[in-house]
């Protein structure tokens, strides 16, 4: 990934504002930039262009979910390998997979247990008197049969009964299951923005956006099978035989019972374990084929301008179709295995019904109790044929749980301090010794850089393309850690600070940054949801966007289109240093955040900040050399070291690295 792609996406909210990275996560939705605001961050050979492998073997460990979304996720590191290791598992023993896997559901989603008893109880009495209805009616008929006589009234009026309190039942079976599961779905849904949030933008950034919205968004949903339609099914798929079949004996004859019990075990024991490595796999891979799919669309849409302008439609087209048929494979494979196993249940349960007739009329058990057991066998197709309806789905959820939990247990490549400190009030901030090195780059991106930004001051960041100049940026605000040396603001290592203290005085303002969907008011407030209008107008002075906000027919409250299509590429470079000044941080660093505006502009928001901000110490990241006043502060970077510093008047005089700059930038 280039510097470029990753600025895109550097913070979970966009353009690196001071909003917190570790949010409450109910104010994260899955439309913000969160997971949503994919860069282009791959190459075109399926290769994240950071250069990791995206058949997510060499991601996550984690051979059964090739998804390019894991890619970025490498920088999570090696405590990733822990739930990777869990998947891997998964993969290869599903029986061990789903019991972790239910262990870790059950333990992030506490407290749910007594409405979930609830409506297992619930389920189990329903479909017991599912069968006494039967029962009821099979013992009438054959009494009428022999004896010529029913007491019609009190039959429908027992039936009328039974009916009633069963649609009472089924209701709180249901109510109480899914309240359960949509409790559970909510929380894990806060959990898995909760802990996204702090992996951005390694996490967040290019196709693994599309990705990671499939599983905050549809993967969660899958989960719901898991708590509405498991346990309740499972537990009386159970228990309603067991009743039903000792009654059976303890009435009739336990023969009868006998005749039933083998059928009944097979369905709802025998045929789940031998069908549990194909159900598992067949799973496994219509959610990977669903993944494949949201990237293939994730990267048409975020890329459809450069499709079209280079007409790769068919190229584009091609690779869904191929996409698609992958997941038309996976789901007839897993029709397949259900459809074997349903063909398989109709058996087994008329095979129960024969072995009745057959044993009921060798041992000269007379019609009644031979219609009553019959009655007992047909009631208990419902509670056997449970089982095999949730078994498909519940593979499915935990397919699903297994993505959701590898980004949830993904450690976040920057936290915060167990016990913080606080800054001292000095805005300056400082590199020592500085270097850091991207998972799989031969060279570091930044080589031992030692850099000064005096409170107050205003340093020019220079260098060619791929010098380091945004990975030194993205230290300030914790965008990353350095993988040695310190960087410090007002003499505090960042390190030492709370996450929140630090992107509070630490700005970072990005090339592309994202608006959000709501009002431009809305986009200002974001790191001050409390910032007056007086404060937002005053911002967008700076930003010298206060004529073109009162020329709006609804000024502030202008609606914002996704990825603020609705305004100009310069205009929503200026929104964003807005936004970042509405919060008054401290330091700001501006990452070619001026870059689409013309010279003129550029100079003149330039100097209103100076002018209305002078004590904001500004790092400027920039290629334009020759747009540095004389009497501007320079670091220049090459091959991620510092190779000049000085005032841009003093290095003019040299014929050095940042005369090179200036020569090349304005040709
Ligand atoms: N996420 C990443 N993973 C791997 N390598 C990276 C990543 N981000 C940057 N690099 C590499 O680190 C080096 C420095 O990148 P950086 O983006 O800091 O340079 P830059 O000077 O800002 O470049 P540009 O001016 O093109 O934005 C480059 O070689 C780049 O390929």
């Amino acid at each position: 990934m280039t510097g470029d792609d990753e600025r895109s996406t550097r913070r979970p909210t966009p353009d690196g504002t001071s909003t917190p990275v570790t949010p409450a996560p109910t104010t994260v939705s899955p439309g913000t930039a969160t997971v949503g605001s994919a860069a282009p961050g791959t190459a075109s050979d399926g290769t994240a262009s950071d250069g990791t492998a995206i058949d997510g073997t060499t991601v996550d460990g984690m051979a059964s979910d090739a998804t390019a979304s894991d890619a970025p996720a490498t920088a999570a590191g090696s405590a990733r390998q822990t739930s990777a290791t869990a998947a891997t598992d998964a993969a290869r023993q599903p029986s061990a997979g789903r019991l972790k896997l239910t262990r870790w559901l059950v333990g992030h989603t506490k407290n749910l247990l007594a409405p979930l008893v609830g409506s297992v109880a619930a389920r189990i009495v329903n479909q017991l008197l599912g069968v006494a209805l039967f029962v009821v009616a099979a013992g009438s008929i054959a009494r009428a049969a022999s004896t010529g006589a029913v007491a019609l009234l009190p039959l429908a009026g027992t039936l009328v009964g039974l009916a009633l309190v069963k649609a009472l039942l089924r209701y709180l079976e249901h109510y109480l299951g899914h309240w359960v599961a949509f409790t559970a779905l909510q929380r894990l849904r806060e959990l898995f923005f909760s802990r996204l949030a702090p992996q951005a933008p390694a996490a967040t950034a290019g196709r693994a956006g599309a990705e990671l919205t499939e599983r905050a968004t549809r993967d969660i949903d899958r989960i719901e099978v898991f708590f509405a339609h498991t346990l309740p099914p499972a537990v009386s798929a159970v228990v309603v035989p067991a009743v039903a079949l000792s009654w059976l004996a303890a009435v009739t004859d336990a023969r009868l019972a006998l005749a039933i019990a083998p059928f009944v075990a097979v369905i709802v024991v025998l045929l789940p374990l031998l069908a549990a490595r194909s159900t598992w796999r067949s799973a496994e891979r219509v959610g990977r084929a669903r993944g494949a799919i949201a990237t293939e669309v994730g990267d048409d849409v975020q890329g459809v301008r450069e499709i079209l302008a280079f007409g790769a439609e068919r190229q584009r087209l091609r690779r869904l179709d191929a996409a698609d048929a992958a997941l038309t494979r996976a789901r007839s494979g897993e029709g397949c295995v259900r459809g074997v196993r349903a063909g398989l249940v109709v058996l087994l349960q008329t095979g129960a019904l024969v072995a009745v007739v057959i044993v009921g009329t060798s041992i000269g058990a007379d019609a009644p109790t031979i219609a009553t057991a019959l009655a007992v066998g047909v009631g208990l197709w419902a509670p056997t044929r449970g089982v095999d309806e949730f078994l498909a789905g519940l593979d499915g959820a935990f397919a699903a749980t297994a993505r959701v939990r590898r980004v949830v247990d993904a450690e976040a490549p920057v936290r915060d301090p167990v016990v913080p400190r606080t800054a001292g009030a000095e805005a300056s901030a400082t590199l020592r010794g500085v270097t850091v090195r991207y998972p799989g780059d031969a060279r570091p991106a930044l080589d031992d850089v030692d850099a000064t930004f005096p409170a107050g001051s205003w340093t020019a960041v220079v260098g060619v393309s791929g010098s380091g100049k945004s990975t030194l940026g993205a230290l300030l605000p914790r965008g990353r850690d350095a993988d040695t040396g310190t960087v410090t603001l007002g003499g505090t290592d960042v390190r030492d600070l709370a996450l929140d203290e630090l992107r509070g005085r630490v700005a970072l303002v990005s090339q592309r940054p994202t608006l959000l969907r709501g009002t431009l008011a809305d986009n200002l407030r974001l790191a001050a949801p409390d910032a007056s209008d007086e404060g937002l107008h005053a911002a967008l002075r700076i930003a010298a966007l206060d004529e073109w906000i009162d020329a709006l027919p609804d000024g502030l409250e202008t609606a914002t289109g996704e990825r603020g299509a609705a305004v100009s590429g310069g205009q929503l470079q200026r929104l964003a240093l807005a936004r970042a000044l509405v919060a008054h941080p401290t330091v700001l660093v501006l990452d070619e955040a001026l870059s689409q505006l013309d010279a003129e502009t550029a100079a003149s928001v330039r100097a209103r900040l100076r002018e209305h901000r002078p004590e904001l110490t500004v790092v400027e990241i920039t290629h334009r050399a020759d747009l540095v006043p004389d009497d501007g502060r320079v670091v220049v970077i090459d091959a991620g070291r510092v190779v000049e510093t000085g005032t841009a008047g003093e290095l003019r005089e040299r014929a050095g690295a940042f005369r090179h700059l200036e020569a090349r930038a304005g040709t």
